[in-house]
């Protein structure tokens, strides 16, 4: 559909509204990685596998689209020039593991593609819509916290000596490449703070980047992100950025998802994006997730037509989230979501 090329805000439109009305998001990428027995506790987390066990990666998008996905984020969250440089890799083969991540994601979308035309794979709710499963690849952009392999992302603090051009010196070379790679859109996610997306994007406008973004920020509350940052004000940084498409929220409890909606679409006309995690929490000393009573894949679906209704368009989950989860997400969804191409929106 040439989803990049094109207006960015009509690309977006047209592909909600060929979704009907609603699209969902891929799953936690690293949690199915580690289920299917990737060993993730590396400083490169789920990008050592685009060294180490690309095929499984494909597997994994394969999954969630099979599960319903309309967007797959490929695998480079914390896949980064300088942190492959640490393990080793020279700068072009850094730079080509970046665009193997949005390679491999484009090959399972034609994977997926082709063999459902021959007939094996059946996804949706009925083979009408399966078929007319519109299909873009994200490439994900993880932040500087990742990077640092601590945890970082979940609470913003970069310290003093880390300013806007400290950021933008950082991440400006992967998002040249990333831009070329052949995704649809770029995916800033779990970003902790405003600084960051600042420095995002003066990125884009500096480099003239043409494929449209979205920014999905981690919040700890209804009202602020990890750092303490205003959400408002964090979304506003990326609503006055004409390349940005979709704003919104990842890798945050659920609980906290109605009222960060309700929120952001008073500051925003943009589509809302939010892919929430499970509840649980990260323990970054040992690269676990801390299990929660309180959550199960069971009350995350409980909530999505809620956050429909509140306002979402873009709907998926983030870490500790699975196919199942998405397979969910897609039934839910596919009560609110109209017949595609038809005009009216699902909230
Ligand atoms: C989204 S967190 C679970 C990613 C992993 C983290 N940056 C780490 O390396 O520990
Ligand atoms: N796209 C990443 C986000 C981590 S917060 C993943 O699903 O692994
Ligand atoms: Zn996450």
């Amino acid at each position: 559909m040439d989803f990049g090329l094109r207006d960015p805000a009509a690309a977006m439109r047209d592909f909600l509204q060929q979704a009907g009305g609603c699209a969902v998001v891929d799953g936690g990428l690293a949690t199915e990685l580690e289920a299917n027995g990737a060993d993730l506790n590396d400083p490169l987390w789920s990008a050592k596998c685009l060294f180490s066990s690309p095929d499984l990666i494909r597997k994994v998008h394969l999954d969630y689209l099979m599960a319903g996905a309309n967007i797959i984020i490929s695998a480079s969250y914390q896949a980064t020039i300088q942190g492959f440089e640490a393990r080793g890799f020279s700068q072009k083969e850094s730079e080509a593991l970046l665009f193997k991540s949005v390679e491999i994601a484009c090959e399972a979308r034609g994977i997926f593609q082709s063999s459902y035309r021959n007939g094996p794979y059946t996804v949706g709710a009925d083979e009408a819509s399966s078929r007319k499963q519109p299909i873009l690849v994200a490439a994900s952009i993880g932040s500087y916290g990742a990077f640092l392999a601590d945890g970082s992302e979940y609470s913003g603090d970069y310290g003093k000596e880390v300013t806007l051009q400290t950021l933008k010196d950082f991440h400006r070379r992967r998002v040249q490449v990333l831009a070329e790679s052949g995704a649809d859109l770029i995916a800033f996610e779990t970003i902790p703070n405003k600084i960051e997306a600042q420095a995002y994007v003066e990125l884009l406008k500096e480099n003239n980047i043409r494929i449209p973004a979205w920014f999905s920020f981690c919040s700890k509350d209804e009202n602020d992100v990890v750092s303490g940052d205003s959400v408002l004000e964090c979304i506003a940084v990326a609503n006055a950025c004409k390349n940005v498409v979709a704003v919104g929220i990842n890798c945050t409890p659920p609980r906290y998802i109605q009222g960060l909606i309700l929120s952001i679409r008073k500051a925003t006309d943009k589509p809302i994006v939010v892919y929430p995690n499970s509840g649980e929490r990260y323990d970054a000393d040992r690269k676990e997730w801390v299990a929660s009573t309180s959550n199960s894949e069971e009350d995350f679906v409980s909530y999505v037509s809620k956050w429909s209704e509140a306002g979402a368009s873009l709907i998926g989950g983030c870490c500790r989230t699975t196919p199942k989860t998405i397979r969910a997400i897609a039934e839910a969804l596919s009560n609110v979501r109209s017949a595609p191409q038809a005009t009216s929106a699902c909230n």
